[in-house]
């Protein structure tokens, strides 16, 4: 983490089998303690850092996940959905992958779309409103990522859980499979990530670099104030 993290390192959450076993493709035989994955969580490199994240209800977050194929399926995260704010938009959240490489696989709610965003070092991802998120490890390297969070919500599981898990998992020999219990497969679009200078996502900055940096992050707690930001990402997609 060293390498990743120069700020003082809380200890870890962490992910273990027995926390995951319901949204994997095929039941899981391995220890139920195995860890999956860490998550290091409200992060801050100065007592000003960590005060302007508190004013502005945002947490800065590094989690990692090791490599690994669990009966047959690309390691993840356990995946959730974000609830709506007071304003009745759900919470966006933003991504970077620090090493490694990851997909983030992006679903709406109702089941009408399915977003893949392949993304290396350096690359940033927003998740939009409404969506739902798991982060695969399909490589042979740790991924290591950090993401900007409003603290004003909690991570919601009851979804994926009872689907168990998103709509695809990515297999080793079979590659993307459809999860079952959607029913018919819901399509799904490829998207690569999209800088977006107006909320200082863009090439060389990194997602610490924004702390402290005025509005710049203010989409994360009143994403119905940036419409013309999401609406460029929906168009985007569209393209694809
Ligand atoms: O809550 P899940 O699906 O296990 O995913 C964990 C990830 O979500 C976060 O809580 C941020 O949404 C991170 O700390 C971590 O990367």
């Amino acid at each position: 983490m060293k390498k990743y993290w120069s700020g003082a390192l809380p200890e870890p959450g962490v992910r273990t089998i027995a926390d995951m076993a319901n949204v994997f493709a095929r039941p899981l035989t391995a220890d139920p303690q195995t860890p999956l994955y860490y998550m290091y969580r409200d992060l801050w490199k100065t007592h000003g850092d960590h005060t302007w994240l508190e004013r502005h209800h945002l947490r800065y977050d590094i989690t990692v996940i090791p490599p690994g194929v669990f009966n047959g399926e690309y390691t993840k995260t356990k995946g959730h959905y974000h609830p709506e704010n007071p304003a009745g938009m759900p919470y966006p959240e933003v991504y970077e992958v620090l090493s490694g490489f990851a997909y983030y696989l992006l679903q709406r709610r109702d089941h009408t779309d399915v977003i893949l965003l392949p993304a290396h070092k350096g690359d940033t991802v927003l998740i939009p409103p409404g969506y739902g998120h798991v982060t695969i490890n399909p490589g042979r390297e740790k991924l290591v990522m950090a993401n900007l969070v409003s603290t004003d919500f909690a991570s919601e599981y009851g979804e994926i859980d009872a689907m168990h898990g998103a709509a695809y998992y990515y297999m080793k020999k079979e590659g993307w499979t459809a999860n079952p219990h959607y029913g018919n497969p819901i399509p799904m679009h490829v998207m690569l990530p999209l800088p977006l200078p107006e909320i200082g996502l863009e090439e060389g900055r990194s997602l610490y670099d924004l702390v402290g940096s005025g509005d710049t992050l203010d989409i994360m707690n009143r994403p119905e104030e940036y419409m013309d930001v999401l609406g460029k990402y929906s168009a985007a997609k569209k393209k694809m």
